[in-house]
């Protein structure tokens, strides 16, 4: 077996709310390989995103890692400086939100936010930085990659917004990409597009992909495996036909049977 690219073993999560602590994550362990998909699916607030905000160092001032380790290859992710850990998140993990907004500074240009991206992890000058932002944003569709260049956050759509922070996720070339829920605020056709450079990614690259969504569609087109989560823990960890023709725990059956028909 090939070592795992990203290996996360027993993870616990907590937020801290006002006097209470929460336990959003409660011992997930998974491990993914290059060029593979894990799908975690689960209803809101099973530990998702709290999953992965704690693999790219963001769980914020409220979060923590309670316990467990997260493995980047042989490197062990969960104390490492914050410096170090922006350096890895872009270059190494690339990262697709849901809320593209959350991602970009509001007072700097796209192109500014691109070009210092790809200059903060390789060697570049500013023009060479510059053609290779606009090839990308040529790659996930947009046309005028220019003029998108001189634009701010605030003057693009949500779905050129996404699709500018998959073409920097592609520029860095990570060998683990984070996508939680990249597309549930987009059209269909956007969608469908973007989980093509999904695709696209793990088939030029290499690149392992950790996606969360609600969507089985979702999942049949694009999982090797699938994790489903509830309250905080995997109930369910298994390859995609496996998971489909044979769900075992309750939720699973559930989720399943609300959907009549999922074809791969
Ligand atoms: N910043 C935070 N402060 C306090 N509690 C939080 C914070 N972020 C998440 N939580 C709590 O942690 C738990 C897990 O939340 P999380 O966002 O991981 O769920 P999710 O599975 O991603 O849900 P959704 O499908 O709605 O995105 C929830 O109980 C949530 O309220
Ligand atoms: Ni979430």
């Amino acid at each position: 077996m090939v070592d795992p690219v990203l290996s996360v073993t027993d993870l616990q999560v907590e937020f801290q709310r006002g006097t209470e602590r929460i336990s959003a994550v409660r011992g997930v362990s998974f491990q993914l390989q290059a060029g593979k998909v894990l799908g975690i699916i689960g209803e809101s607030g099973s530990g998702k995103s709290a999953t992965c905000s704690a693999i790219l160092g963001l769980l914020g001032r409220e979060g923590q890692i309670a316990g467990g380790t997260i493995h980047l290859g042989q490197q062990e992710l969960t104390n490492l400086p914050r410096t170090a850990m922006r350096q890895i998140r872009g270059q190494q993990i690339g990262v697709v939100l849901q809320n593209p907004s959350s991602f970009f500074n509001p007072i700097l240009t796209i192109g500014r936010q691109f070009t210092e991206t790809l200059r903060s992890h390789y060697p570049l000058s500013r023009s060479e930085a510059h053609a290779i932002a606009l090839e990308h944003l040529s790659a996930v569709g947009l046309s005028y990659p220019q003029q998108i260049c001189r634009q701010f956050p605030f003057q693009l759509s949500g779905g050129m917004l996404q699709r500018v922070m998959i073409a920097i996720a592609l520029s860095l070339h990570p060998s683990v990409l984070i996508a939680d829920e990249p597309t549930t605020a987009l059209d269909v056709i956007t969608q469908m597009q973007i989980l093509n450079l999904l695709a696209d990614l793990r088939r030029q690259y290499d690149s392992a992909i950790l996606l969360v969504t609600h969507d089985l569609g979702v999942i049949a087109q694009l999982a090797d495996e699938v994790a489903v989560m509830y309250q905080g823990q995997f109930v369910e960890y298994a390859p995609v036909e496996e998971l489909f023709d044979r769900p075992q725990h309750p939720y699973t059956r559930s989720l399943l049977a609300s959907r009549l028909v999922v074809r791969r």
